[in-house]
């Protein structure tokens, strides 16, 4: 796969990423848990294959998605030469805290649990959750200590990662980020990041893009997976996904390779985030990004009434 860079940084990534939030435990988000064997036997499947790209966080399963990163990075003698991880910085879960010196608390947890002294990409995350904005956003606060991280080569480069546009893109404009990460806001279902990913683009900001799935619904089919965006779904959020599953029948193609080609083939798009959390779906996803598609159906996509409202993706997210 041809590798792309991550901004202005040195990292060169894979266009598709995996996304180990599902290899946590977050039943709450995903509607199923994960135990420690079939964790393993996904990573060792990422390790394996080759994408060179592979998101955590700090609160993923409160630590757990990094701890099981961590066991199978200790089972290949550390992070593999070129390969590009990625984690975030989280607000402490039970006060809502996010100054500088919960980044560093943070940071020192993931690098425990990874058994790292260095992470390549390194995110601010969820600021729209924390207690107080200010406390990330003024001066001494968690973003500048984000940037201290990369200045301290802790980080080789750092982005945001959230939801909430109207909260991200002023934050985007006043700092020299690498990358970001949007998530459910671009997707076969919503373009409400449209304009944020135009911006950025011109900006040189690297856009990874998470959640093609919505959470996981047009990987899935919506006869089995009742849930859209974290959220159980209703007949009203359901039908733009049958909807797309109709399209795709005629056509004689996946839901999930037309829902992971939508944002693969966006050039602003530098990498596209895939959740998976069982081994054969990282084969699966290389099958997806690569099925032929007939240009027709991108037309006809076009036609279907998506949405530019924000999708409230991050509404119940619990990360245990
Ligand atoms: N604020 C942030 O920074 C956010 C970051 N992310 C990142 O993006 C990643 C992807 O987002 P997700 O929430 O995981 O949503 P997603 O839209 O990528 O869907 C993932 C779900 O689809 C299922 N799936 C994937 N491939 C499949 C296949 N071939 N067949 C059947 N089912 C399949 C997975 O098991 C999982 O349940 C996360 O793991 C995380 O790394 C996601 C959301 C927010
Ligand atoms: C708000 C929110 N909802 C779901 C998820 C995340 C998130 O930040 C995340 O990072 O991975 C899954």
């Amino acid at each position: 796969m041809q590798k792309r860079s991550v901004g202005k940084s040195d990292l060169r990534v894979t266009p598709l990423c995996f996304g180990a939030s599902g290899l946590s435990n977050m039943p709450d988000t995903y509607g199923y848990e994960v135990d420690e064997a079939r964790a393993r036997d996904t990573l060792r499947a990422i390790f394996d294959g080759p994408v060179n790209f592979l998101d955590t966080s700090n609160n993923y399963g409160f630590g757990r998605s990094e701890e099981r990163i961590g066991a199978a990075l200790r089972e290949r003698g550390g992070l593999p030469e070129g390969f590009v991880l990625s984690t975030k910085l989280d607000r402490d879960m039970e006060t809502g805290r996010f100054d500088a010196a919960r980044v560093r608390r943070s940071i020192d947890e993931s690098l425990s649990r990874l058994g790292l002294d260095h992470v390549p990409l390194l995110h601010l995350h969820d600021p729209e959750h924390a207690r107080d904005l200010g406390e990330i956003t003024g001066t001494g606060g968690a973003l500048d200590e984000l940037f201290k991280l990369k200045e301290e080569g802790i980080a080789s480069a750092v982005g945001l990662a959230m939801g909430r546009i109207d909260v991200m893109l002023p934050i985007l404009r006043e700092r020299p980020f690498d990358a970001l990460i949007s998530h459910n806001r671009f997707t076969v279902l919503n373009r409400s990041a449209h304009e944020m990913f135009d911006y950025a683009h011109s900006r040189g900001i690297a856009i990874l893009n998470a959640a093609p799935y919505a959470g996981g619904v047009l990987a899935k089919g919506s006869a089995q997976m009742p849930r859209i965006t974290y959220q159980p779904a209703t007949e009203a959020t359901m039908k733009p996904v049958k909807a797309v599953e109709d399209i795709c029948a005629s056509a004689g193609i996946d839901p999930g390779a037309l829902a992971l080609q939508f944002s693969m083939r966006d050039p602003r798009v530098t990498s596209t985030i895939v959740g998976v959390s069982k081994a054969a779906r990282v084969a699966q996803t290389l099958n997806w990004a690569s099925q032929d598609i007939d240009p027709a159906v991108w037309t006809q996509l076009d036609t279907l009434p998506f949405s530019s409202e924000d999708p409230e993706a991050d509404r119940d997210y619990k990360p245990g």
